[in-house]
């Protein structure tokens, strides 16, 4: 493969930025264009001669430009390869001329499902012809040049000035550069068909349920950053948002300071964002998490009581930690957090004061976001396995009092039965086995991620016995409060070693072999215990 000379281009694009000035340059340098009618009439209006595809084909644009340049004039100037003599012969026999360079970007489809736009706009913008010229103008990169990205236009100038034309390395570039568009563009429409609902578009519930999961997995993502390193310094790592829509998560959060997010904060703050957008509605609530695990979660009257009490939780562990909080960032609870070593602060918005408090520490990242995703959206859960892919619709499943079953003797009273739901809140955002003491709105202790139940309730305890010590209270918090556990116990141990850690009420989802027993220990215990009949696993 050679160097190629450009003589004649076809220039068709949605996204016109750069277009005249490219025309312009092509124009000096004696190119001849050819283009589709809105980018010919931009070319136009800035004075450039530019034939319509139209004098091309002896079509006219029709049916609202669903039909253009497919045509065997336009595809047999982008796929002839030049040297063939039967080719040649063809283009002489039919009237084909070369086209040498392709310049595209195609109908915005993501963009428009992306404003949630009706499905007859959406799928006006699928765009047929576009996407059929880059693939014939990127199989024929021996000869032909395409261009599918305004960032590219300078180096192909640049070329034609120090070469007189592409070389063969910079069209091989460019052309897995136009597959991997065409390749991402199918993607985004194919999952909007595949999961319309999952993804919130305007196809409706219905869709999703129709293929729930369809044959072939279509993904169409973006690389937003390629991260320092990843889990490990040894392993590598990039963030990706989607195509279409997003909801705002992370990667949308606006940084306002502090260094590049690696990627456990990516993942730990996702954890935190996660949990306090369960509590979008509520009284202003802070979450600490470490490592993905919350290690304190509070409601208050104040943002700053919410963040005392949920450090209070647990302060060894909250050192370095990520801050969550339901509520824009006052100058109090900013000082409050900045008091000791903090890696994150995700909030709602930040007042002017305390963004002066937050900037006086250059290492602290702070991120804000408009709003705070809706706790309980539709959406998929992927996962990476030897050999295959997991997925999984999100754990959106969310529990009120009405749905909970008083199983023993005694009834939760109104506290503690606040206290369960809050406890439960929080376990569903706890790594399993979880269990999760609270009181008043507080997370007491939290015990994550161990193979048995019981073990989970112990070091529950054993946390928040520590937190009571460093705090200088008289006696535990877990005295007189409420436990949730992510799943059923499975026999009365775990149960009795949250009874003896002084918890009075109990929230789980209940259906063991093993419930009599569970409920005659509680009843023994004296607790007040209630089923969910919802389980929250989260490994
Ligand atoms: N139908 C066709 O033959 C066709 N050929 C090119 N297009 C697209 O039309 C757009 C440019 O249109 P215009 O120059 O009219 O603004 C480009 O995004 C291009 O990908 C087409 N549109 C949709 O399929």
């Amino acid at each position: 493969m050679s160097t190629m000379a450009i003589r004649r281009a076809l220039l068709s694009v949605s996204d016109k930025s750069g277009i005249v000035e490219l025309a312009q340059a092509l124009a000096a340098r004696g190119v001849e264009l050819v283009s589709t009618g809105g980018t010919a009439k931009a070319i136009r209006d800035a004075g450039l001669p530019v034939k319509d595809v139209a004098d091309l084909t002896g079509f006219p644009e029709m049916m609202d430009g669903r039909v253009k340049t497919l045509h065997p004039v336009v595809h047999g100037g982008l796929l002839a390869v030049r040297d063939d003599a039967a080719h040649v012969a063809s283009m002489e026999e039919h009237g084909i001329g070369p086209i040498d360079l392709l310049v595209i970007n195609l109908y915005p489809f993501e963009s428009t499902v992306a404003k949630g736009a009706a499905r007859d706009e959406v799928v006006e913008n699928i765009d047929i012809g576009g996407p059929a010229m880059v693939r014939s103008s990127a199989k024929n990169h021996a000869f032909v040049t395409v261009l599918t990205d305004p960032a590219d236009y300078p180096e192909l100038l640049a070329q034609l000035d120090a070469d007189g034309g592409t070389s063969a390395a910079f069209r091989i570039r460019m052309a897995g550069k136009a597959y991997a568009l065409t390749a991402a563009y199918d993607a985004a429409i194919a999952s909007w068909f595949a999961f319309a609902d999952a993804f919130g578009n305007p196809l409706g519930p219905d869709a999703l349920k129709a293929t729930p999961f369809p044959a072939t997995l279509p993904l169409a993502f973006a690389r937003k950053d390629e991260l320092r390193y990843g889990e490990n310094p040894h392993q590598s790592a990039a963030v990706y948002v989607p195509r279409g829509p997003a909801t705002p998560g992370i990667p949308q959060a606006r940084q306002l300071q502090g260094k590049e997010l690696s990627y456990n904060n990516y993942n730990d703050a996702d954890a935190a964002l996660e949990l306090i957008a369960e509590f979008a509605e509520s009284d202003p609530a802070v979450a600490i998490i470490k490592h993905a695990n919350p290690c304190g979660v509070a409601q208050a009257s104040t943002l700053l009581a919410a963040y005392e009490a949920a450090f209070d939780c647990d302060r060894t562990s909250a050192f370095g930690g990520i801050v969550a909080t339901n509520r824009p960032l006052d100058a109090e609870t900013a000082r409050a957090i900045t008091g000791i070593f903090t890696e994150v602060v995700i909030a709602p918005g930040a007042d002017e004061e305390a963004q002066a408090i937050f900037a006086a520490k250059k290492n602290l990242r702070l991120l804000l976001v408009d709003s705070l995703p809706r706790a309980n959206r539709p959406g998929l859960q992927l996962k990476t396995i030897a050999g295959g892919l997991l997925v999984q619709s999100r754990d959106n499943g969310t529990i009120s009092a009405a749905d909970l079953k008083v199983v023993t003797k005694r009834a939760p009273t109104e506290r503690e039965l606040a206290d369960c739901l809050f406890a439960w809140t929080v376990a569903k955002h706890v790594k399993s086995n979880a269990i999760v003491y609270a009181k008043d709105g507080v997370t007491a202790g939290i015990g994550a991620g161990q193979m048995n139940r019981r073990d989970s309730s112990r070091i529950a305890a054993i946390r928040a016995a520590e937190s009571a010590e460093v705090a200088g209270w008289p006696a535990s918090r877990t005295v007189g409060s409420a436990v949730a556990s992510d799943a059923f116990f499975p026999f009365p141990d775990g149960l009795l070693a949250a009874a003896e850690a002084g918890a009075t009420a109990v929230i789980q989802p209940g259906g063991a072999m093993n419930d009599a027993d569970v409920i005659a220990a509680a009843d023994e215990a004296g607790l007040a215990m209630v089923f969910t009949g919802m389980r929250h696993f989260r490994h």
